[in-house]
């Protein structure tokens, strides 16, 4: 199976039309790929709070319209990062897509954990309260975006419910790429999954990008890793790596799960 991570430069001298279609291009030069995945609130950048209600939109807007058209251009599998949605009561959500070959919306995931403690996407944005994978050919997708990553428990949930390839379209900060690039090993590790991690590049909002997407394997090893640029990072990984792993080393087969809390 082949992944391509679009590390996409967000800087604020761009509008967010033509990286629109900047990005609708690079996806288009991806044919081939069987999957191609997008980082983050790419069209605004993920610390740009001021743009999230401007550039709002409804899961059928020109996002999902532009990367629909760019997916079937190209055939291939799109998890199109996320847009900041306007919910039908006007809610915003940090809200992903992924999106099939022939253009269909195959999923939409609501960020579940808002980044920001009390400011930021944090108050501006509605928490998604509903796990999401996809079944695709040749693997089960699990989908989480970037803060998310720091919570184990959505992962394990991601498992239960099938997923053996874990992907995460960030917005993570240079400050804190260390958490990254171990939150993600560690993800792969304790689920015996491929983690495609997919961050943005650039600087926005005076918060520069860390850069740095990785896939990682099961073993958690890192196959490939990008350098702090825009850049789109190609793999070609073997999904049934991940059942060979978990009967080899069934180390999910020994969870021992509703341990009570310590008495005090
Ligand atoms: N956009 C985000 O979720 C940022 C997460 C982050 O900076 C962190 O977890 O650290």
């Amino acid at each position: 199976m082949r992944a391509s991570l679009l590390q996409v430069a967000v800087n604020e001298d761009e509008p967010v039309e033509s990286r629109r279609r900047r990005v609708a291009d690079m996806v288009r030069d991806q044919a081939g790929a069987d999957l191609v995945v997008l980082p983050e609130l790419w069209t605004t950048g993920a610390f740009a709070y001021e743009e999230f209600g401007s550039e709002a939109e409804p899961l059928d807007g020109p996002t999902r319209e532009a990367m629909a058209k760019a997916a079937s251009d190209a055939g291939v599998w799109l998890h199109a990062g996320s847009v900041p949605e306007r919910g039908p009561d006007g809610t915003l959500y940090n809200t992903s897509l992924v999106l099939s070959p022939s253009g269909d919306l195959a999923a939409a995931y609501r960020k579940i954990h808002r980044f920001g403690f009390d400011q930021g996407e944090a108050v501006l944005m509605g928490a998604g309260d509903r796990l999401v994978t996809v079944r695709l050919p040749h693997t089960t997708l699990g989908v989480a975006t970037c803060y998310d990553l720091r919570f184990p428990e959505l992962f394990r949930g991601l498992v239960d419910a099938g997923a053996e390839t874990l992907v995460v379209p960030a917005g993570w900060p240079e400050r804190r790429r260390s958490h990254w690039t171990l939150l993600a090993r560690a993800r792969a590790v304790e689920n015996q999954a491929f983690v495609l991690a997919c961050g943005t590049a650039g600087t926005h909002a005076g918060v520069p990008q860390a850069g740095h997407s990785v896939v990682v394997d099961p073993w958690g090893e890192v196959l490939a890793e990008a350098g702090p640029g825009e850049e789109v990072l190609t793999v070609d990984f073997d999904p049934a790596t991940v059942a060979g792993t978990r009967e080899r080393f069934p180390a999910l087969k020994d969870r021992v799960l509703g341990l009570d809390r310590p008495r005090r």
